[in-house]
């Protein structure tokens, strides 16, 4: 099991991602190791999604480094030989949803007040391809044109309902029922699970180690923009506000 513990909310920073990566190659590269169940240690977030900081005022250089990693995260998570679980035990919006979706099964906490969804639309930025496949890969095409789009944020009921999560369960027995999911996930021969699970997501994955470069220079050259700057520093401004 991996608990994401960052507090205040599990943003994910450039040493998060790092770290994060780190451990699912360790994970991959363990013999003994068949299956990885991932949620978080802090009451109600599961993870605020990318560190919105890491995207604001930087150099250049740092950009390229933050956006190598969040790729870098995707692909080994995505790309696993493992069974992934996400059980998402809180808030999930934009990156923290990408991170469930990556998975193989999700599970989410039945609480009306946790949502889930890629909202970046929202905050005036542009989900690259490779999320927007992933989530078609889970949702279907019409769903995921219109949520992103909307950057929509769903309550779990209504994640359940258009199959952004694949079950809710009472908070207090999400990781007994993400054991469960494991056993039953695990009880097929690993080969043949393998092996399917590549030949689902491969297309997906080949696209953007394909175009890893450009889709930097895209990041960079967006995220750069003063236009983007100034939705960020508000929107920033904005969470920080809701609080006082
Ligand atoms: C051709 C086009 C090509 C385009 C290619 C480039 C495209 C670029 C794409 C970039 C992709 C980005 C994906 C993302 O993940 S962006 C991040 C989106 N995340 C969010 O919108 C979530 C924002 N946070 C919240 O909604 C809430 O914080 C919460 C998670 C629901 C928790 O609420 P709660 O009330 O418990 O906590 P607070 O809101 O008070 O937050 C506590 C402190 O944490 C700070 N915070 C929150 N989220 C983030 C974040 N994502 N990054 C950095 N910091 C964050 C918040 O400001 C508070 O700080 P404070 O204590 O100092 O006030």
């Amino acid at each position: 099991m991996m608990k994401f513990k960052s507090p205040p909310v599990n943003s994910l920073s450039l040493d998060f991602l790092t770290e994060f990566s780190i451990s699912l190659e360790k994970l991959e590269n363990d013999r003994a190791c068949r299956g990885v169940i991932i949620t978080s240690a802090i009451p109600k977030i599961f993870s605020s999604g990318l560190d919105i900081t890491e995207m604001c005022g930087k150099s250049v250089e740092h950009y390229a480094e933050f956006w190598r990693a969040v790729q870098e995260m995707w692909l080994r998570l995505y790309g696993s030989n493992m069974v992934t679980v996400a059980a998402v035990n809180g808030a999930s919006p934009a990156g923290g949803c990408l991170i469930a979706l990556s998975c193989d099964y999700r599970i989410m906490a039945e609480n009306p007040k946790f949502s889930i969804g890629l909202n970046e639309a929202q905050l005036g930025i542009v989900a690259p391809f490779w999320f927007k496949d992933t989530f078609v890969n889970v949702v279907g095409q019409r769903i995921a044109e219109r949520a992103l789009q909307l950057g929509s944020l769903y309550p779990a009921p209504e994640a359940l309902k258009l199959g952004l999560v694949d079950e809710l369960v009472p908070e207090e027995k999400l990781l007994e029922k993400a054991s469960a999911v494991m056993a039953q996930w695990l009880a097929l021969p690993d080969h043949a699970r393998q092996i399917t699970k590549s030949m689902m997501r491969k297309a997906v994955l080949d696209r953007l180690v394909a175009h890893r470069e450009e889709d930097i220079k895209y990041f960079i050259n967006f995220i750069s923009k003063e236009s983007i700057q100034k939705s960020l520093r508000m929107y920033m401004e904005m969470l920080k506000k809701k609080k006082s």
